[in-house]
């Protein structure tokens, strides 16, 4: 199942569940590689980036054994070993998770072969902060024709980091390598996002003593060893904004249930300043249109507690059914406006621009790329023959659809997989109108 048909037209109407973020399982996978003791995580999604990391693990004599349906992964790291470098090659750009099993492998094995990384191409996406944090922890860091080798001859030792912005692969680096490195480690400028801080629960959990000061400071005290973990995962806000901006795009109204108002009190701002309404309850988060105009914004996306970049491209399609004129700023991402130029060819007024259109001090402006995007609507969509581009800009693309009128082609679905598990199933249980091909 690789391309889906969307007949537009009709209001996303509903309830589907949300289920563990994507951005923080497969870290809290990778921190089991720690424990000298089993592990277990709950609520965990069936989307691809678990199998990509289960399989990973596995390669390095994690037994992982899955509740696919039940949301639960039992991860035992006793026995951890070196995996064939040619096992791991066929891992090469699934995903940018092996880049966090730098620490973990060098503090159990002494040595880390990481495959080339994936992820969703939406800026050039280095690793120097990465690379340089090993370095300060003492690691040597090889360069090869298909990944990175990372040794440790004299251990890995606590260090001061201050990062050049607040990264949350950066951060993440630096916590799964400094809770078992001798000594104390401090970082500023960390990223602060919800995923992190579970992060750090579960590395508590596991034995670990961090601290996180309020001004972006965090501090780790090495301990010389590790235990696992029972957690379950916060939900994907990601998710919940996704389906959120598809409710007010197809003038729709979707109960998400798992959405939790803590993790999305900035999207939920800019939600209601849009215009959409919204019910929270215990079990999760009702988004729904006004049934009146919808109001057109200003927005700057940021690390938290900032707008999040990941809802920047599934708001943009409600943003074209607002009236007036929208301003997005992209902060975080130097590329992540590919995906408007198939909204553009279904019928979206959207032009972007390399200057920083907003009053956030930007690391992209004058530097040639289009970063900066005016919205002009409400425009009527149309359908169209789509390609996923990434994985955000995919379900953006399925918004689109589903509020065009007329039949679209969305190809290369597969993608959207990373991080919406079954979201075939989902739609069709919002009374969308879809055929896989
Ligand atoms: C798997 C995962 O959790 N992915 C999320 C994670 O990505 P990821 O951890 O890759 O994102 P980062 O926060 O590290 O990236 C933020 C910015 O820092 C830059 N940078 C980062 C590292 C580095 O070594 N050098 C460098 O220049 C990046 O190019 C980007 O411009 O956080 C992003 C920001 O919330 C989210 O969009 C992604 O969904
Ligand atoms: C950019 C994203 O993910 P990744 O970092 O895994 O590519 C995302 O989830 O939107």
């Amino acid at each position: 199942m690789n391309q889906l048909r969307v007949h537009g037209g009709s209001p996303l109407s509903g309830e589907i569940t949300v289920r563990g973020a994507k951005n923080f399982v497969s870290k809290a996978m990778v921190a089991a590689l720690l424990g000298e003791e089993p592990s277990e995580l709950r609520n965990v999604p069936d989307i691809s980036d678990v199998n990509v990391v289960s399989g990973l693990l596995k390669l390095h004599g994690v037994i992982v054994e899955r509740d696919v349906s039940g949301g639960v992964i039992r991860l035992d790291p006793r026995n951890v070993e070196s995996a064939h470098k040619a096992d791991i090659d066929t891992h090469a750009g699934s995903s940018r998770i092996p880049i966090l099993l730098c620490g973990p492998l060098v503090h159990r094995l002494g040595e880390a072969f990481i495959p080339d990384l994936g992820g969703c191409r939406i800026g050039d996406r280095p690793i120097d902060y990465h690379l340089d944090i090993l370095r300060q922890f003492g690691a040597k860091v090889d360069k090869l024709d298909t990944g990175i080798l990372i040794t440790a001859p004299r251990g890995l030792q606590g260090t001061k980091v201050e990062l050049p912005y607040p990264s949350v692969g950066a951060t993440e680096q630096l916590l799964l390598t400094a809770v078992r490195a001798s000594g104390l480690t401090e970082l500023r400028n960390a990223a602060i996002e919800p995923e992190i801080t579970d992060l750090i629960a579960v590395l508590q959990r596991m034995g670990a003593i961090i601290s996180v000061d309020t001004d972006r400071t965090i501090r780790v005290e090495g301990v010389d060893r590790l235990g696992g973990f029972t957690h379950t995962a916060l939900p994907d806000r990601i998710e919940a904004a996704s389906w959120a901006s598809a409710a007010l795009a197809t003038r729709g109204d979707v109960y998400v249930r798992g959405a939790r108002q803590a993790d999305m009190m900035t999207f939920l701002n800019t939600f209601r300043k849009v215009g959409g309404a919204f019910d929270i309850d215990d079990g999760g988060i009702r988004f729904r249109h006004p049934g009146t105009d919808l109001n057109s914004i200003v927005l700057e996306t940021d690390v938290h507690p900032g707008f999040m970049t990941d809802w920047q491209q599934p708001l943009v399609v409600a943003l074209t059914q607002a009236a007036g004129l929208s301003i997005v700023h992209e902060t975080v991402y130097e590329n992540r406006f590919g995906f408007t130029d198939a909204l553009v060819r279904m019928g979206a007024t959207i032009q972007v621009y390399r200057e920083c259109l907003g009053g956030l001090q930007c690391r992209f402006g004058q530097r040639n790329f289009f970063h900066s995007a005016v919205v002009s609507g409400p425009t009527p969509l149309r359908a169209a023959d789509i390609e996923v581009p990434d994985l955000r800009g995919g379900f953006s693309h399925l918004i689109a659809a589903l509020a065009a009128e007329g039949t679209s082609r969305v190809r290369g679905i597969g993608l959207i997989n990373r991080g919406y598990e079954n979201f075939s199933s989902k739609l069709e249980a919002l009374g969308a109108k879809i055929e896989t091909d």
